[in-house]
């Protein structure tokens, strides 16, 4: 005991236009409550990610689970990770098309397999076997997604018709000072079949370990897996660095080295949080010592005081 809990949660990085920004803070805000409910009651890092992230995939204004962007054959491909900072344990599941939640797979991944990483037709074995309910690849697709790839397929770019839309993630500290992460996402709109971003991969969309913090990313997959985005920050913290100027280094290394931009929550073994990013805006969310945070536009922290935590 002793740590005071603190979860933040992201809803992507990318240029949100001016008109749709606002629309994804109810969502936030609704997730990083949900995930802190679960510190509150004296619940592990894991499982608070693991319910914030839920919260986020069932949200159809996201690109996770339902509502997520659809691949060149108008389905969604789904990647999630989730890793524990106490034993390094991590689970990952990619190019998932018929689970609702994939990071709770990720999760039995993790619990149930040796493995780090399942994929394709054996994801779907395993998922039948552990009784995980599978839906038509039918039923994750929304009206909205759909607006949004027609628009891409005719057009090259999403304009107007994307909207709140982007990955999304949490990073944690409970109690009992263990760290934690999760990342889900559905990748870009129209992207080739069975390409896998870098949400699942482990050190890129998310890593975490109890002796550094933890981080979750988003932003574009090919660059942040160029530089192992999450591990590269952990690293600068391992060099002295706080968390924020280990997020601000490693994204402009990533912009200056591979022309990729993104954003990054990042959690310290301390409890200091950050949440930092070099796209156009980044919704995020964080509660720490009865105060909810949350912003979307670059140096914004909006604050409001909930119930205090005991
Ligand atoms: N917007 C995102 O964060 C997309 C994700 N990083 C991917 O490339 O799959």
């Amino acid at each position: 005991m002793g740590t005071k809990p603190v979860l933040v949660v992201h809803g992507g990085a990318w240029a949100i236009p001016d008109e749709f920004g606002e629309r994804s803070i109810p969502g936030i805000k609704n997730a990083v409550k949900s995930g802190f409910a679960v510190l509150e009651m004296g619940g592990s890092s894991m499982k608070a990610v693991e319910i914030a992230v839920r919260a986020l995939e069932d949200d159809t204004m996201f690109d996770a689970g339902h509502g997520a962007v659809l691949n060149a054959d108008g389905y969604v491909e789904l990647d999630a990770i989730i890793m524990n900072g106490k034993t390094l344990a991590a689970g990952a599941v990619s190019c998932i098309r018929n689970i609702s939640n994939p990071v709770t797979f990720a999760c039995s991944v993790l619990e149930k397999t040796p493995y780090v990483m399942l994929t394709g037709m054996g994801a779907n074995q395993f998922a039948e076997k552990l009784g995980i309910p599978q839906v038509p690849v039918e039923e994750l697709v929304t009206d909205h997604a759909k607006a949004e790839w027609e628009q891409y397929r005719k057009y090259k770019q999403t304009g107007a018709q994307k909207k709140v839309h982007d990955t999304v993630g949490a990073v944690a500290i409970d109690c009992e000072g263990n760290v934690a992460c999760a990342t889900s996402t559905g990748g870009i709109t129209n992207k080739m079949v069975g390409r896998v971003g870098d949400t699942p991969v482990i050190g890129s969309g998310g890593y975490a370990d109890n002796l550094v913090g933890a981080v979750s990313a988003t932003g574009h997959g090919e660059s942040i897996m160029k530089v192992t985005l999450a591990r590269l920050i952990l690293f600068h913290m391992e060099q002295g660095k706080t968390p924020e100027e280990a997020a601000d280094s490693a994204l402009h290394y990533m912009e200056k080295r591979v022309h990729g931009r993104g954003g990054v929550i990042v959690i310290s073994k301390t409890g200091e949080w950050t949440a930092r990013f070099t796209t156009k805006r980044m919704a995020w969310g964080a509660i720490k010592e009865g105060v909810l945070m949350y912003g979307l536009n670059p140096g914004e922290i909006i604050q409001e005081i909930i119930k205090p935590s005991k």
